[in-house]
């Protein structure tokens, strides 16, 4: 009797737990399942929260909403996909270990930068290529095989300059965007944009590209023989055919001794699959110019903006490096206002507005449990725009970046360049030093004015654009007085 009772019982339990299972496997596949982050509900099943991101204007504007209405950390919905955003220098600091970046979340992108790209590579992969990639971009590389360059395609463009003087006015980002390809192509990839109309020709394509990309993001694909799929295959196809043939011209000329060695040979030698190759390529390309190129053009923009702190950086230059001196590993780090210039920059531009993660296991963030495989968004962004580190974050003030003022507030509220699982950026000393090269040169030639009547808007995407060019004027140093 009592074995047929305990018979009963085990019987009943497992059927409970059973039930139980199938409940919760339910409500996580209808996009219902409870959660204690708080967070948006999704508008239907199928698009989840997509027209409030489009409603916003871009997913760091929605973003900012969502972190306003529900603090640091909170949910929303990605289509059918629930993804959890964090915002704080406390949060990030708990997600300091995590490598895995979920696909899916820049799957949007993956026209571009193909799907054997580093940006998908996750795991030991992940891990490998991002140990034998960074090497070509530390600190001692930068300054010992890339300064040379970044000094040369410098005075190219103050020559270029000069003979633009006084009343005409000058493309801000499509220079910018012309620098910044070559800086990163020559150093990286191979001496291959000898003249303005390549690279303009490839600039043109990325920004169709892009353009595309962002705009498919919440109205979905158009008709496969639309117009604007033409374009974008059209586009697509100039930025493949020119990296393969970068990349066939540096097969077919082996390097002459180790000193020419450039990124482009670590991934010939690697021996990886060819797909790999130009994907990488590709990523590293394009994350390399467009980043840097946006990088100079809103710094430039902001220096154009406030005279006064125009005038501060370029005292500066001549104070550590006189008219004509060079930046150098001894001086560089003398610069320390233009540095902080550098920093207000990317952080009121927001320049890359979100990274995201995601773990393989249920994990506990916040005080909150995130199921296995949620991705969640390191909001770097909104955390640039607090108001809890940032007062009156809107305004531009290098004066916050002080050693005093930077003691003030957690490091990890400032991390534009991301921080998990060692996957921060590996072209941030790339960036830094390039475009102090550029600065150094380029102020210290001319005072840089707007052209007045300009109203300057931020377009919010991967990376953040102005809405249309920036016009300045430059006035040759010495003549203003
Ligand atoms: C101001 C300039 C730049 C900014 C703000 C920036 C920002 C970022 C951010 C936020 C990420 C994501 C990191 C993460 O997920 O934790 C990233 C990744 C990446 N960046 Fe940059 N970046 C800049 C310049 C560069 C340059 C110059 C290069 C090339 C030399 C580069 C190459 C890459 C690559 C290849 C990745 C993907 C790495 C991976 O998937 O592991 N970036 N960048």
């Amino acid at each position: 009797m009592l074995e047929s009772i305990m018979l009963d019982f085990v019987i009943i339990f497992i059927f409970a737990l059973l039930l139980l299972g199938t409940v919760i496997f339910m409500y996580r596949r209808s996009g219902k399942f409870r959660t204690t982050i708080p967070g948006m509900d999704p508008i239907d099943s199928r698009e989840g929260n997509l027209p409030d991101i489009a409603k916003a204007g871009s997913l760091h504007e929605f973003l900012s909403l969502l972190h306003e209405r529900y603090g640091k950390i909170a949910h929303f919905w990605m289509g059918p996909r629930f993804v959890v955003s964090i915002a704080s220098a406390e949060l990030f600091k708990q997600h300091l270990k995590v490598f895995d970046r979920p696909p899916e979340l820049f799957r949007p992108y993956e026209p571009l930068f193909g799907s054997n790209s580093i940006a998908y590579a996750n795991g030991a992969d992940g891990r490998a290529r991002r140990k034998l990639y960074d090497a070509s971009y530390g600190h001692g590389i930068v300054m010992n095989n890339y300064l040379g360059i970044f000094n040369k395609l410098s005075n190219e463009v103050s020559a270029k300059w000069n003979t633009m003087l006084d009343e005409q006015h000058i493309p801000l980002r499509d220079q910018m965007f012309a620098f910044a390809i070559k800086s990163i192509t020559i150093t990286s990839f191979g001496d291959y944009f000898h003249d303005d109309e390549q690279v303009l020709e490839f600039r043109k394509a990325y920004d169709t590209c892009m353009d595309e990309m962002e705009r498919r993001l919440t109205e979905g694909a158009p008709e496969p023989d639309s117009l604007e799929e033409k374009n974008f295959k059209k586009a697509l196809n100039i930025m493949h055919s020119t990296i393969k043939k970068i990349v066939e011209i540096r097969r077919d000329n082996p390097l002459k001794s180790e000193d020419d060695h450039i990124f482009l040979d670590t991934l010939l030698e690697a021996g990886i699959p060819e797909s790999q190759l130009i994907d990488d390529s590709i990523s590293f390309t394009v994350a390399g110019f467009h980043t840097s190129g946006l990088f100079l053009t809103w710094l430039f923009y902001f220096l154009a903006l406030h005279q006064d702190v125009q005038t501060k950086v370029y005292d500066e230059l001549l104070k550590v490096l006189g008219p004509n001196g060079k930046i150098s590993a001894d001086n560089i780090n003398d610069l320390q206002y233009g540095r902080q210039v550098q920093d207000e920059t990317l952080r009121c531009s927001v320049l890359a507005p979100w990274t995201a993660r995601y773990q393989h296991m249920d994990v506990e963030l916040g005080g909150h449990t995130i199921p296995a495989e949620t991705p969640v968004i390191l909001a770097l962004g909104v955390s640039l725009q607090d108001e809890e580190y940032w007062p009156e974050p809107t305004k531009f003030d290098p004066d916050r970046f002080s050693p005093e003022n930077s003691k003030l507030r957690p490091d990890m509220a400032f991390q534009p360049f991301g921080f998990a699982g060692k996957r921060k950026c590996p072209g941030y000393r790339f960036s830094y030093i390039e475009v102090q090269v550029l600065v150094a040169e380029i102020l210290r030639k001319f005072r840089i004015k707007l052209v007045e009547g300009q109203v300057v808007m931020p377009v919010y995407g991967f990376v953040t654009n102005p809405k249309e060019e920036i016009w300045v004027t430059l006035e040759k140093r010495g003549n203003e007085e």
